[in-house]
């Protein structure tokens, strides 16, 4: 092996130690004269044109959220440019050359077949290696995306929905849109597979109603047929996915009726196949700290203000992102990613043959 090389991978190694030792990520053995440190064992380091990887195990005992808790911890030690992998006991620490492309425009048919995998499919964005990252919003339920104005949420949301809209027959799908700034969800209207689209909490409490009644509707029928999620009912009582989605929903925080049933919603909505996606622009701890925070297991971070809003929504680092549609996602792993970009003019153009004619 090369000189070069070999060095190389020594100084990722010690550097390695050294962060997990400035984090505190190891365990301590109390002894008679010195405490013992046991470190997590580092397994391989392998290093590429455009990025180094290692690849390390904790030991039994220790807590694997300090991973995450402790991600700025591996940024002051490697760059910006990290990713970390894993989940319970082995973890794996990318670290690249170069930050995520910002060009990413929204390409359906590139999209398709990431999502085509998965039975309700959620489109995120492109990692560093320009590979599309998607996930099944049934075994990761509910989504919080949160950023600041003009850092691209709205632009993640339209392409979430349309890609959605796209792929799923309006009998597979139903969508429930409360949009309370009253600029996005309007391209949507029309769409087959909308329900209703409501900005004032007045409407939008009457809109979570009826789902509500709809959730107690399918409770009934999965004890009926004796089922745990209403995918395994008999196929004459098959119902929609249901994804009730909420842009700025910090704006509704006041009225109690529509917290509560977004709370049942993401609390039980799962088996019964109504999911939620919501978006705020500041994150707020008080909103947020509550059973709603703890069920939505995907979170969004674009660009936040600061370290604690980062910290609420849960994606370290976020407020440090420099550029619109990049984001940090937490879905049991952390990712940096880039949002496909799709334009209000695009996405119509792409909805235009969902379109249906609608009482006023
Ligand atoms: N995925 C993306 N790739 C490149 N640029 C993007 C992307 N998403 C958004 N942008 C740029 O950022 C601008 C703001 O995006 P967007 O409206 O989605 O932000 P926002 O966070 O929803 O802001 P607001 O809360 O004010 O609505 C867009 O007009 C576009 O120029």
């Amino acid at each position: 092996m090369n000189l070069r090389l070999t060095l190389a991978k020594l100084n990722a190694r010690r550097k390695l130690i050294k962060t997990f030792k400035s984090a505190g990520i190891y365990r301590t053995i109390e002894g008679v004269e010195n405490d013992r440190y046991i470190y997590p064992k580092i397994h391989d380091v392998s290093i590429s044109d455009n990025f180094t990887r290692l690849v390390f195990s904790l030991p039994n005992g220790l807590d694997p959220k300090l991973i995450t808790k402790n991600y700025f911890a591996f940024q002051q030690f490697y760059g910006k440019n990290i990713e970390i992998k894993g989940e319970i006991k082995t973890f794996e620490l990318i670290v690249y050359q170069h930050a995520p492309s910002s060009d990413l425009p929204y390409d359906y048919e590139a999209i398709k077949p990431h999502i085509d995998r998965h039975k309700l499919g959620i489109v995120c964005g492109q990692d560093r290696n320009g590979r599309y990252v998607a996930f099944d919003l049934l075994k990761h339920p509910h989504i919080l995306i949160a950023g600041e104005t003009g850092s691209g949420k709205s632009t993640q949301l339209r392409s979430i929905l349309t890609t959605l809209i796209m792929t799923k027959k309006p009998s597979e799908l139903e969508l429930y849109l409360g949009d309370c700034k009253r600029q996005e969800f309007h391209i949507f209207r029309k769409v087959e597979h909308v329900q209703e689209v409501y900005s004032s909490a007045r409407d939008i409490s009457s809109m979570l109603r009826k789902v509500r009644s709809e959730m107690d509707r399918r409770s009934k029928l999965t004890e009926v047929f004796e089922v745990s999620h209403v995918d395994d009912l008999p196929s004459g009582e098959r119902v929609p996915y249901i994804i009730v989605c909420i842009d700025e929903f910090v704006m509704l925080r006041n009225d109690a009726e529509i917290m509560y049933i977004l709370t049942e919603v993401v609390a039980i909505g799962r088996s019964l196949g109504v999911l939620a996606i919501l978006s705020m622009q500041r994150p707020n701890a008080k909103v947020l700290d509550t059973t709603i925070r703890a069920n939505l297991t995907v979170s969004m971070g674009f660009k936040l203000r600061d370290a604690i809003e980062s910290k609420i929504v849960n994606t370290p680092n976020a407020h440090l992102i420099e550029t619109a549609g990049r984001f940090v996602m937490n879905s049991d792993k952390l990712y940096e990613l880039q949002a496909p970009y799709l334009e209000m003019e695009e996405a119509k153009k792409l909805l235009n043959p969902f379109m249906i004619q609608k009482e006023k």
